[in-house]
């Protein structure tokens, strides 16, 4: 464990151990995040942004939020392996793409399964943001095709924005179950209060992991921002479980 480039950052009260450009965040119960800023070199990057910007066959769906439909925030595109179940979120059901489609997306696939040993991603949900105004509202992505842990690797090109990550309310969990057991002196306030929030700005060609419990315990969202001013793609590689249903 006594690698000399890894520096352990102990910022109360999460926990961040930073391998050369790697930071792992762990939100605790066992949710964690990775985040590598400079995953794909900046040219490189660019010529990825070029490609999927002009030949990706990006539509806005018209989804359900809340009982009433709305045109989605952003453009989007869905790629999946042949034989998997349907994906369907938001009342709204993609056309899947084949990767033979896009090539250069098995690029970038590849370069993701280097990056994260034991992965095995068959889907990639693609958003553009067409400047600060496009956006994605608190969700998570915890549709049962992904199963009960997804990881999900997202791959950002193009205009920086800030991935903001908030704990969901945790009615029955073991934490405020054993903080209302305390009495109030002894209740472990900070870490219900505290440790319930992060962001990322996430750089162009920037890779950030989110696994273990992280769609069950916890919300992310890329919110509105008046001085993004510029295009941004952003690429999440999930794996689909194989239906079981038959
Ligand atoms: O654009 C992003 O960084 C996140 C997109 C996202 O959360 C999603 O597609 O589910
Ligand atoms: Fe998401």
């Amino acid at each position: 464990m006594s690698n000399r480039l890894t520096t352990y950052i102990n910022t109360n009260p999460n926990f961040i151990k930073e391998t050369q450009n790697r930071k792992t965040i762990d939100l605790g119960e066992g949710s964690e995040i990775i985040y590598i800023p400079r995953f794909v070199p900046s040219e490189q990057s660019w010529k990825w942004f070029d490609y999927l910007d002009k030949e990706i066959p990006w539509v806005r769906p018209t989804i359900q939020v809340y009982g009433r439909s709305c045109s989605q925030p952003r453009d989007t595109c869905y790629v999946a392996s042949k034989g998997l179940q349907g994906l369907r979120y938001s009342g709204y059901t993609p056309h899947a793409y084949s990767w033979d489609d896009f090539p250069p997306l098995k690029d970038i696939l590849a370069a993701v399964h280097e990056a994260l040993p034991g992965s095995s991603f068959n889907s990639l949900l693609l958003n553009k943001y067409k400047n600060g105004t496009d956006y994605v509202a608190w969700h998570a992505d915890d549709e049962k095709v992904y199963g009960l842990t997804p990881e999900i690797a997202s791959i950002s090109f193009g205009c920086e924005r800030d991935f903001l990550l908030r704990k969901r309310p945790a009615i029955n969990s073991s934490l405020v179950q054993a903080a209302r057991e305390e009495p109030p002196s002894k209740r472990i306030k900070s870490r219900v209060s505290q440790n319930n929030q992060q962001s990322f700005v996430l750089k162009h060609g920037s890779l950030l992991v989110m696994r273990g419990n992280t769609q069950r315990d916890w919300l992310h969202s890329v919110p509105k921002r008046a001085k993004a001013d510029a295009v941004r793609i952003n690429l999440t590689f999930r794996h689909i479980m194989e239906d079981e249903s038959g």
